[in-house]
């Protein structure tokens, strides 16, 4: 005879198992909401306006009338001069801006104006790209997005070859474009400061190269045909900075927080394309000090120590973007 109190433990441990076995459940659930497998040989399936209606419920509904790019004739006829200074609006910056749009493009490629669904993918430098084997499945995006001088050469198994868009500032822009990038590559210069716009014009016009005022040597030299260079509309920054990470926008410290790079290029992915899939995202936990941050090369979170960006706070935010569906995720989180 088995008595009362072994009947109450047998119980309570049932119940302590039920309750795992939930746990367990949900958990799995989860995980498989926020890391989606692309299946391989196959073209993700696109449902046009699918991202517009998530871009409301991250930024409202204003935010897709904005151009992409800066165009020279809206700042001939300034009707509204920007609100804020770089990198939020281009206030005070207008006239070196003016010499720089006067000799490069704004439009969008035919080949993604003309598609009918845009499915893009943005491709974050992280090293969780590292052996993942995504390669062919990056290429098969209609649009793929690329940061920095993330190369691209010798690791095209994890991560492709096809580059549509590159988003770049001076300081992070790769010493040798025609290697990792296609001859067609749009390459997107986000503007922090005035001498950004100095840095592009100068190469652009070949006229007399400024070394000071970066924070890291830029190339002088830079092998690059003009059309492809685009400049990134500051409204995207704003909207990340404000809508995403409720940032001031205007701050007063010498180190100011800024969005990664990467979530500006989800942010601008969201209103270009139809269907927004994002790969290489997602930082060590602090206590992973050895670590290696990048796909390509060993550094750790310390070489982030003075960037101004908040990555537990920009982990949130791409969380509750993949918990509405505003984004998958190739690589897990
Ligand atoms: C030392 C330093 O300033 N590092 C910054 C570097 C550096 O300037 C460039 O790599 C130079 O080519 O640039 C940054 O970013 P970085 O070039 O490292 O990475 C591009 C974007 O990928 C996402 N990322 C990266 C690594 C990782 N483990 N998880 C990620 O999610 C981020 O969204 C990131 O933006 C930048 O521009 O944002 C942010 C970094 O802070
Ligand atoms: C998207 O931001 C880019 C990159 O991810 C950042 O790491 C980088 O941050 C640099 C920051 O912009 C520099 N600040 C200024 C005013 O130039 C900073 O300069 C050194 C410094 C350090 C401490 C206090 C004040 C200034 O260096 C940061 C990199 O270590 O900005 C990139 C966009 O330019």
């Amino acid at each position: 005879m088995i008595s009362k109190s072994r009947w109450k433990l047998l119980a309570m441990l049932a119940l302590f198992l039920a309750v795992m076995v939930w746990y367990s459940i949900s958990r799995e659930d989860r995980y498989i909401e926020l890391f989606y497998f692309p299946v391989p040989g196959k073209k993700e399936p696109c449902l046009q306006g699918e991202a517009e209606k998530m871009v409301s419920k991250l930024f409202g509904n204003y935010s897709r009338e904005q151009p992409f790019f800066l165009q020279l004739k809206d700042y001939f006829w300034v009707k509204t001069p920007s609100l804020y200074e770089l990198p939020y609006g281009t206030k005070g910056s207008e006239d070196l801006l003016l010499r720089v749009l006067a000799i490069t493009s704004y439009s969008i490629p035919e080949s993604i104006q003309s598609l009918k669904c845009r499915r893009c993918v943005v491709v974050g430098n992280g090293h969780r790209l590292r052996n993942s084997s995504l390669g062919e499945a990056i290429n098969k995006y209609d649009v793929v997005i690329r940061l920095n001088s993330a190369p691209v050469a010798g690791y095209e198994q994890d991560v492709g070859s096809k580059t549509t868009m590159r988003l770049f500032y001076p300081e992070s822009a790769h010493f040798n474009p025609k290697v990792e990038d296609n001859p067609d590559t749009l390459l997107v210069l986000v503007a922090f400061k005035a001498m950004d716009f100095h840095w592009i014009e100068s190469i652009l016009s070949d006229k007399k190269r400024v070394r000071k005022g970066f924070w890291k040597q830029p190339p002088l030299i830079w092998d690059v045909n003009p059309k492809q260079i685009r400049i990134l509309n500051p409204f995207y920054m704003e909207i990340a900075a404000d809508k995403l990470l409720s940032l001031p926008i205007q701050q007063p410290h010498k180190i100011k927080q800024k969005p990664t790079t990467g979530l500006l290029a989800i942010t601008l992915a969201l209103h270009l394309c139809d269907l927004v899939h994002i790969a290489g995202f997602g930082y060590p936990d602090a206590h992973q000090k050895k670590q290696s941050i990048h796909y390509y090369e060993y550094i750790t979170l310390k070489s982030m120590m003075w960037s101004g960006h908040n990555v537990s706070q920009e982990a949130l935010a791409i969380k509750r973007m993949l918990e509405i569906g505003a984004v998958k995720n190739l690589t897990y989180f």
